[in-house]
C-alpha cells in the first residue's frame, strides 16, 4: 500500500498530494489466509479438517461472485468445502431440512446460507435454524446479540474485513480509530448494522445513513471514515468526502461495459462499487478499490471464522 496522503491531512496538504492511497484488500487477505492456512495444517495434525458448507438458492449475481471465489480459497487453505446449489423454486421446508442435516454433520464446522433468499422463503427462519456454533456469517440472533453487547462471538465477515483494513490503514500512519467520526451508508443486517457495532467497539463516533436520511452528502462530508454499503453504482461522489478521509467501498455492483472499455474488446459487464472511485480517489486519504478491496477480505474472514468454529467444536 502506498502512504501518500494522510487521513488527517489538511485541505492544503491534500491538494499538494491529490491521490489517495489505494488500500490493497487482496494483499491483506493473502496475509490473513496465510495465517489461517498454517493453523488449519496444525489442526489437521490433530485429525480435524475444518469444513465449510455453503448453500446457494437461486441466482443472485453478487452471491455467484462470492461462491466462486470462496470455493477456490477454501480448498487452497486446506479446508473441506461442501457446496449445495439449489434451484430458486426450493421450498422453505426443504432448505430447513438441509440446514438440520448440516447442523448434525460432524464434518461441517461452518454453515453459510447465501443471502438474499428467494422471496417465498423467510430469511430469518432459515438463519435462526443454523446452529449458532456453526454460524460463520454471524447472522444468528444469538451471535448478533453477543456482537452488540461486546461479548465474544462469530462476527459477520464483511464488517470484520472492513475493520481489519481500517486498523491496518491507520496503524501504518501511526494511529488508531479511537475518537474518529465514522459515517456508514446503509443499515442492512449483513453489513451496515454490524459495522456500526464494530466501529463503536473501536471507540469511533458513529453516524448511520440510509434511504430516509436527510442531507446525506452533508453528513458524510463530516466523516473521517466512510463505509459505503448501499448497492448503488457510483452513488458516493467527490462532494460527499472530506479531504483526507478514509473510504471503504463495500458495494459490489455489476454494470454493463462497452466494447471499447473491455480488455477483451467484447461488450460485457464489470464490477464497480458504491463509490465513484475516479473522482473520490482525488480527495480521500485512502480508498478501497472494487474489485480487490473488501471482497477478498470478506472471504479471508469467513475462513478465519470457519477455523475458529472448528477449533471450538473439536476442543
Ligand atoms: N464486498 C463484500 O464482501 C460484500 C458486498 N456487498 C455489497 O454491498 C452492497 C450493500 O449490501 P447490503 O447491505 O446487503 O444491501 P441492502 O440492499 O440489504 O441494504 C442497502 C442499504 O442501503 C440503503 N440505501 C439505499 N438507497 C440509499 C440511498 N439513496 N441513500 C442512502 N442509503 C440508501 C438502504 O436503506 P433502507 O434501510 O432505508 O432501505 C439499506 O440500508 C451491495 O452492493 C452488495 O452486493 C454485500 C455483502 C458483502
Ligand atoms: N450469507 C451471506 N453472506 C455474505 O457475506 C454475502 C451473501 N450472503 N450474499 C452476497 C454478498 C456479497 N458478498 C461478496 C463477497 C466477496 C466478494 C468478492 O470476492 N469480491 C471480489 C470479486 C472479484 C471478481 O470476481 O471479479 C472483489 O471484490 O475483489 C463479492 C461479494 C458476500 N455476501
Ligand atoms: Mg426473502
Amino acid at each position: 500500500m502506498n502512504t501518500q496522503a494522510t487521513p488527517t491531512a489538511s485541505a492544503d496538504e491534500t491538494l499538494a498530494q491529490p491521490t489517495a492511497a489505494v488500500i490493497d484488500g487482496k494483499a491483506a487477505s493473502a496475509r490473513l489466509l496465510k495465517e489461517v492456512t498454517a493453523e488449519v495444517a496444525s489442526l489437521a495434525q490433530q485429525g480435524v479438517i475444518p469444513g465449510l458448507a455453503v448453500v446457494l438458492v437461486g441466482e443472485d449475481p453478487a452471491s455467484q461472485v462470492y461462491v466462486r471465489n470462496k470455493l477456490k480459497r477454501t480448498v487452497e487453505c486446506g479446508m473441506q468445502s461442501f457446496e449445495h446449489v439449489l434451484p430458486s423454486e426450493t421450498r422453505e421446508a426443504e432448505l430447513l431440512a438441509l440446514v438440520a442435516r448440516l447442523n448434525a454433520d460432524p464434518e461441517v464446522h461452518g454453515i453459510l446460507v447465501q443471502l438474499p433468499l428467494p422471496t417465498h422463503i423467510q430469511e430469518d427462519a432459515v438463519l435462526e435454524a443454523i446452529d449458532p456454533a456453526k454460524d460463520v456469517d454471524g447472522f444468528h440472533r444469538m451471535n448478533v446479540g453477543a456482537l452488540v453487547q461486546g461479548a465474544d462471538a462469530l462476527a459477520p465477515c464483511t464488517p470484520t474485513g472492513c475493520m481489519r483494513l481500517l486498523r491496518d490503514t491507520f496503524a501504518e500512519r501511526g494511529g488508531d480509530l479511537s475518537g474518529l467520526h465514522a459515517v456508514i451508508i446503509g443499515r442492512s443486517n449483513i453489513v451496515g448494522k454490524p459495522m456500526a457495532s464494530l466501529l463503536l467497539a473501536a471507540n469511533c463516533s458513529v453516524t448511520q445513513l440510509h434511504s430516509r436520511s436527510q442531507n446525506p452528502a452533508e453528513l458524510c462530508r463530516q466523516a473521517d471514515i466512510v463505509v459505503a454499503a448501499v448497492g448503488r453504482p457510483n452513488m458516493i461522489s467527490a462532494d460527499w468526502i472530506k479531504p483526507g478521509a478514509v473510504v471503504i467501498d463495500v458495494g459490489i455492483n455489476r454494470i454493463a461495459q462497452s466494447a471499447e472499455q473491455s480488455p477483451t474488446g467484447k461488450a460485457r459487464t464489470r464490477l464497480v462499487g458504491d463509490v465513484d472511485f475516479a473522482a473520490v480517489s482525488k480527495i480521500a486519504g485512502a480508498i478501497t478499490p472494487v474489485p480487490g478491496g473488501v471482497g477478498p477480505m470478506t472471504i479471508a474472514c469467513l475462513l478465519a471464522n470457519t477455523l475458529t468454529a472448528a477449533r471450538r467444536q473439536s476442543a
